[in-house]
This record gives structure tokens, sequence and C-alpha cells, in this order.
């Protein structure tokens, strides 16, 4: 017995270095992973979770070191951003692999183990880089991806939106014209109740602040198309985790010390304007991965 004794404090005594460790690095500490579905929940779309600064700055720093020193034909340019692709071509049908680089591997391995949401190492990422004018349209991820996104934010804060797709709209219309029933409707707080007629699963957003991840998975993955409007200015009124964001607070509708604050502010009140670029980090699962390229 006292030898178990003595190795359980000894792991503990590892544990509590690893953890001393982490946070002297500027990691979040091992716990977190038991932490992040309940404490990291935002917003009323399910489910939804945003950890702020889940990387440190050096970390930040180290990964645009990085993504600004690939080659310019990594560079894919569309019309509203511009993007690098790492881990492989993904189709329809799953994933011609190539390998992740370390640097992004020390990322996503920590993402994988730290939130415990993923079946595998994640295997994909997309890097994707937006001017203060640009954006992503509503969309939502292609089949081929494991149904849980995780996204770090880099260099610049951006508002995302989750907005429920029409399909949904229809289905949630079609119901509530059958059933008319007020009562579903306030029991559930994902729905706003503006009458029978109007009513639909409401639309919520997020703001990403540099260092931090997002995670979306569940309702949020399959009902809601998420995107970043292309215009310098953002609104701030439908931002859930506006309080997570103490730099922003004051800029908010919702925040009444300091109204004197966002007056002073040369924007119109609950906005906030985007002045620099930002890079994101979309890091996915496709469990499908072709182990040979041909098949003879
Ligand atoms: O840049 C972001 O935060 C969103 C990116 C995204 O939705 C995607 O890569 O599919
Ligand atoms: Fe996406």
């Amino acid at each position: 017995f006292r030898e178990v004794a003595r190795a359980s404090s000894a792991e503990a005594a590892m544990e509590e270095k690893a953890t001393q460790k982490a946070a002297a690095e500027g990691n979040p500490s091992p716990e977190l992973c038991l932490r992040i579905p309940g404490d990291y929940a935002v917003g009323s779309v399910p489910t939804v979770l945003y950890v702020p600064d889940f990387i440190s700055q050096t970390e930040q720093s180290q990964l645009l070191h990085h993504i600004y020193q690939a080659p310019a034909p990594k560079w894919k340019i569309l019309k509203n951003r511009r993007l690098q692709n790492w881990g492989g071509v993904v189709h329809e049908k799953g994933l011609l692999p190539q390998a992740l680089p370390p640097w992004l591997t020390k990322i996503t391995d920590r993402i994988c183990q730290w939130t415990g949401l993923f079946p595998s190492a994640i295997n994909h990422v997309l890097i994707n880089e937006y001017h203060p004018n640009q954006g992503i349209m509503p969309h939502q991820d292609g089949p081929a991806y494991f149904p849980v996104v995780a996204i770090i934010s880099l260099a610049s804060p951006v508002v995302l939106d989750f907005t429920p797709h029409g399909k949904l709209r229809e289905l949630e219309h079609t119901y509530l014209q059958n059933t008319q029933s007020d009562e579903l409707q306030e029991s559930n707080g994902s729905y706003k109740v503006e009458g029978t007629k109007e009513a639909g699963p409401a639309s919520s957003s997020l703001l990403l602040m540099p260092c931090s991840l997002l995670i979306f998975k569940d309702q949020a993955y399959t009902d809601f198309l998420h995107g970043i409007q292309d215009n310098e200015l953002h609104n701030l009124d439908k931002v859930a985790n506006i309080s997570q964001c103490p730099q922003f607070k004051h800029l908010s509708h919702d925040y009444s010390p300091g109204k004197a604050d966002s007056s002073a502010s040369s924007e119109p009140s609950g906005t906030f304007r985007r002045t620099t670029t930002r890079v994101s980090l979309t890091c996915r699962l496709v469990l499908n991965v072709h182990s040979k390229l041909f098949k003879f």
C-alpha cells in the first residue's frame, strides 16, 4: 500500500510540475480538457465553445512567422481572402494525406488532447488570411470532415456569425405553423419569439480574439451556417461572448457604465472597426484517409 501511495504521490508531483511548466510557457493547464465542454460553452447555438488565450503570444508570433515564410505559391488567392492548405487534398470522399509540419502539430495535438473531442489526430489545417474588408460568406463545412471544427485566431479580432440555414428555417416554420405552440418556443432559448409566423432559431455571433480557440459541433455544425462579413465595421450587438473580451466590453450597447467611453469612439456605437489583417487556422479531422494515391 505504501508503494502505491508513494507512486501516486510521485505521479501527483509530476502532474503538478507539468502544470507549472505549461503555465510558465503560457499554455492553458491540462485541466482545461476536463472543463471545455461545460465552462466554455457560449451563446444560444448548441454547441459552440470559446476559449480565450488558448495559445500564448509567443506561439502566435511563431505561427505567423511560419505562415509568412511559406513560398508564394503555397497561397491560394480567392476574391475575398487567401489561404494555405496543409495536411493534403480533401475530396468529397476523403483525404489524400500529406503530413502536417511540426509547427502545426504542436498546436493541433494540444487541441485534440485538451478538448478530448476528436477520435484521432487532427490531420487537416486550412489557414485563412483576411484583410479588414474581407470575410468568408456564410457556409457549412464539407461532408468529408468529422463534425467538430477548431479555429485558432491570430493577429486581429473579428466577428463570426452563426445563422440558421434555409432548410432548418423552413422546417421550423412548417412545424410552428402546424403546432401553433408558443410554449415550445418560450421553453427554448434558441428561438426568437416574435409571434408564431416569424419565429425561427436565433442567429448568434462571437468575437474571436487573437490567441483564442473556437470549437463548434453538433447543431452549430449541422444546422447553422458560419461566416464573416466582408466589411471593416463589425456589429457587436449579437456577440454572445462580449463579457470574455474585456477590451471590447465598453463598445457594446449592453454595457452601460462604458457609454461615455463608447461615445468617445469615432465608430458608431455597438460596432468596432477592423484595422489589421486577421489570420485563422481551421483545424479539422478527415476520417477517411487514402493510404495509396493510386490503386492498380
Ligand atoms: O476564418 C475563420 O474563422 C473561419 C474559417 C472557415 O469557416 C473555414 O475555413 O471553413
Ligand atoms: Fe467554415
